[in-house]
């Protein structure tokens, strides 16, 4: 018997997530489980919920979170364990709109019942180990030392998918606030509104300490291969070499933008000549950067001098669990928000 926090996002799925809670609540207790449901009425109170249960739950092999819902509420859960009790599993019984990281799994997303199915399943063997990446604001307000690159465990965020900070990003933040078109359609009306104001973004990208050239358009750090509800932007990332896969492309004009843009559906975009694509085990995003030096050149793995110091910084997203950041100094004030996709 393992005993399950059921972390039910009820807003996920456009409400699906509420009746799909209901089920995964009543099978797993008709497997002998033991269940305490952590539904919480928002995001905040749900993480608040979560780490109580993981507080409390002591260091058994017996103990496991269940995210009920789409790539929020995994990130919210993922997050939760390893700021928490890094050795819990997390299940996911997919409810989502997107539903990535059920996609990564190859869950089945529209039938709760073989979902948990295939969860009960899971929890009869040894956990699959999976990579997350690590992204960190450096010197804001923390006093972490070198050996966490700066950035005290408060401002430390895991994710589990992509790291989004381009157009990517926009048009994913555009697609959640739409009410209409539902489903993928969504993302294609918000890449048509991002596009009609886009003037390019001044990012330089340092990977594992080599300029990887300037990324004005798209920047995704992807630890897996979809974002959007499977929109291949990494189609070649995997999360269990180690590695975190950069996909960027230099400030482009917007009718090349327009054409490279549907072809992350199928992950077509990387074969584009503007398409760069590097690995890395730590990533430097540089806001604000000059891309003269060589911008938009950088190949997959071309090592080059280092940048100097950035005036102003993003933050790394690493997978090894260290966090640095691309100022002179680690603990120099970093201005950013990079948006985070579980
Ligand atoms: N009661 C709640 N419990 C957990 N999360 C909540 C709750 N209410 C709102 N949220 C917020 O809802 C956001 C979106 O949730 P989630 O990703 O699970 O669903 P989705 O957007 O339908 O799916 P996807 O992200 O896969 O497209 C989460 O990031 C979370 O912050």
């Amino acid at each position: 018997m393992t005993r399950i926090g059921l972390l039910v996002n009820p807003t996920a799925g456009r409400g699906r997530a509420a009746g799909v809670g209901r089920v995964a609540l009543e099978q797993l207790r008709a497997a002998g489980h033991d269940v305490v449901d952590l539904t919480a009425s928002d995001g905040g109170a749900a993480a608040g919920s979560a780490r109580e249960f993981l507080l409390g739950g002591g260091t058994g092999d017996d103990l496991a979170l269940v995210a009920v819902g789409g790539d929020g509420v995994v990130n919210l859960a993922a997050n939760a364990i390893l700021a928490h009790a890094p050795h819990v599993p997390l299940g996911l019984v997919p409810a989502g709109t997107g539903d990535d990281t059920a996609r990564a799994l190859g869950l089945p997303r529209r039938d709760p019942v073989a979902a948990v199915a295939r969860l009960l399943a899971a929890l009869a063997r040894p956990p699959q180990v999976v990579d997350v990446g690590v992204v960190g604001r450096a010197g804001e307000g923390g006093d972490g030392d070198a050996e966490d690159g700066g950035v005290a465990p408060p401002h430390r965020r895991y994710f589990v998918g992509v790291l989004s900070a381009g157009i990517d990003a926009a048009v994913n933040a555009r697609a959640n606030r739409l009410r209409w078109p539902r489903g993928p359609l969504r993302y294609v009306v918000a890449l048509a509104v991002e596009l009609a104001g886009f003037r390019g973004f001044a990012i330089r990208v340092v990977a594992d300490g080599a300029d990887a050239g300037g990324a004005g358009t798209l920047v995704a750090v992807a630890n897996t291969r979809s974002i959007g509800g499977g929109m291949r932007i990494a189609p070649d990332a995997s999360w269990t070499d180690g590695l975190l896969e950069v996909v960027t492309a230099r400030t482009i004009p917007r009718r090349t933008l327009a054409v490279i843009f549907p072809r992350v559906y199928a992950g077509t975009h990387v074969g584009h000549p503007v398409v760069q694509v590097t690995r890395a085990s730590e990533v430097l995003l540089l806001r604000g950067e000059s891309t003269s030096t060589g911008a938009g050149t950088g190949r997959a793995g071309g090592r080059r001098r280092p940048p100097a110091p950035a005036p102003s910084c993003t933050p790394t997203a690493s997978r090894s669990g260290t966090c640095r950041c691309g100022c002179a100094s680690w603990r120099e004030r970093c201005g950013c928000s990079p948006r985070v996709e579980p």
